[in-house]
Formats: structure tokens, C-alpha cells, sequence
């Protein structure tokens, strides 16, 4: 059972040691990584999802529970411990959600038949076009894909550790995002731009220059601050729903 995961320090762009000694993340802890363009967070994210044991372009170490982790987390799927979500990732296979799912849940050893309802029911809080159960998994939008693909990790997959990397981009309800998976016992880091779901995780790491220059704990203000954001986030997504539905929007929806 992974109950914590540690980065150690590598090098910056220049070659430079980076300036913390490590950063520990447990069970049940969310964490975004923000930083401006080309600062390093896809980087980090992928030292993560590699188990980078000084052999990536950073020089950085990872640890699972204090321990160098053994080749077969690192290289066999079906112990690797961390689930990683892009905006590029796809299904490619000749299946419906529904059977999707199904193969899914009895490749994990579940027998409840209701886990594949639960996920396309999950799947749909997070995206405001609907998933139908019957409709070809390579045939999703984008935003569908990342929504289903979440669920899934969340319900069905094992794996303790989900890496999200900017999937605020396409129909995504992020803020439902992060409050059902704050509840799931599992570690979660974001690569962001967003500020909703940077103020919302418990820790972000701020990435300058391919380092880490720091890591900030989520505050009182910071939390109010969120959650002020999130009700303009909300009116936002609401707009931008009805702009996508076709609809107009009158004076008093801006007020
Ligand atoms: N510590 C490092 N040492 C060497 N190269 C690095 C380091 N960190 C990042 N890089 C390289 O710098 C480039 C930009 O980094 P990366 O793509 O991680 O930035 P990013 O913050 O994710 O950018 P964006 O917001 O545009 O996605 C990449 O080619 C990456 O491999």
C-alpha cells in the first residue's frame, strides 16, 4: 500500500542543484504544480510518472513509502502504482463506454455490476456534455475523455497516484474535479494554469527555471479566496454553457 511518495532534489535548466531537500506527499493529499511556460511542470509531472531515478534530463530521485522504488513498479503496468491523464490522452480501442468500463472492472476483480453505471454517472458531473453508455470510446470529444478517464482512475483503477496535466482546457468541471477527489484517499497533483484549482489543493509547488522554488501550504485567506473564485468560476462556466448551447445571453446573466 503507497502511503507516501518523495521527490528529491535535481538539477535546474543551468545545471544548478535545485534548493529543497525533499517533498513528501501522502495518502489523500491534492497538489497543483503552477509555474509560467516552460518552467518545468510537465517535467516534474513526468519524473513522477517515470519513478525518475536520476535518469531523466532533471537528475531527480523518487521514492513510494521512504523506499527506491523495484523495477517492476517502474516498468510493469500492472504494478505500477500511478495513473497519468494529458490532454492527449485517448482510448484506442473498438469498444463502447459501457464494455469499456466492464472489461475494466473485471480486469480489476470488481463484481459490483453497478461500478460502470457509478463512472459514467461520476464521468458526467464532470463534463457538460453527456457521455452515453452505448457510444464508442474513440468516438468522445476530448473533454468526455479526460471526464471518463478520471471517473475511471477514481472508481476502478488501483492505482494510488493520478497525475492530471492541464485538463482544465476542454469541457471540464474542474472544481468537481477536485472536491470528489479530495474524498479518495489517493495522492493527486495537477499541472495548472488555472487559479481555481491552484488555490483548491492543499499544496502547490511553484516551478521557475526546470526547479522547484517552492512549496506553499493552502492557507485560511487562500481558502476564502477559492471559494469567492469559484462562485465567479461558476457564473463563468455557466455562460459559457449557454454560449455553447446556442443560447444568448441578456444583461442580467453579466450583473
Ligand atoms: N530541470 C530540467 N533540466 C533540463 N531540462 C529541463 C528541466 N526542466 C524542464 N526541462 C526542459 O525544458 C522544457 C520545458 O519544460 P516543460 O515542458 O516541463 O515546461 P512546462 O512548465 O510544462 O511548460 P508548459 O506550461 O508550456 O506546458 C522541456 O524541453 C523540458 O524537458
Amino acid at each position: 500500500m503507497i502511503q507516501e511518495i518523495t521527490i528529491l532534489p535535481g538539477r535546474d535548466r543551468n545545471g544548478q542543484a535545485e534548493k529543497f531537500d525533499a517533498i513528501t506527499m501522502r495518502a489523500g493529499e491534492t497538489i497543483s504544480i503552477v509555474g509560467p511556460t516552460g518552467s518545468g511542470k510537465t517535467a516534474l509531472i513526468t519524473d513522477i510518472e517515470l519513478l525518475a531515478q536520476g535518469d531523466t534530463s532533471t537528475g531527480r530521485y523518487l521514492l513510494l513509502n521512504g523506499q527506491v522504488p523495484d523495477e517492476e513498479m517502474r516498468y510493469n503496468p500492472t504494478k505500477k502504482p500511478i495513473a497519468m491523464i494529458t490532454q492527449n490522452t485517448k482510448c484506442f480501442t473498438d469498444l463502447s463506454t459501457v464494455d469499456f468500463l466492464t472489461i475494466h472492472a473485471r480486469a480489476r476483480g470488481i463484481s459490483d455490476p453497478s461500478i460502470v453505471r457509478r463512472t459514467i454517472d461520476l464521468a458526467n458531473t464532470f463534463t457538460g456534455e453527456m457521455i452515453h453508455p452505448e457510444v464508442k470510446v474513440t468516438v468522445l470529444s476530448g473533454g468526455q475523455t479526460r471526464s471518463l478517464l478520471i471517473a475511471d482512475a477514481i472508481l476502478i483503477g488501483a492505482a494510488p497516484i493520478i497525475l492530471l496535466d492541464e485538463i482544465e482546457n476542454a469541457g471540464i468541471f474542474k472544481q468537481e474535479v477536485v472536491r470528489l477527489i479530495q474524498s479518495t484517499g489517493k495522492i493527486v497533483l495537477f499541472v495548472t494554469h488555472d487559479p481555481v484549482i491552484a488555490l483548491l489543493t492543499k499544496h502547490r509547488i511553484i516551478m521557475s527555471n526546470g526547479s522547484v522554488q517552492k512549496v506553499i501550504a493552502q492557507n485560511e485567506l487562500e481558502l476564502r479566496a477559492a471559494q469567492n473564485l469559484l462562485e465567479l468560476d461558476q457564473r463563468v462556466g455557466d455562460i459559457r454553457e449557454k454560449l455553447r448551447a446556442g443560447h444568448m445571453i441578456t444583461h442580467v446573466q453579466l450583473a
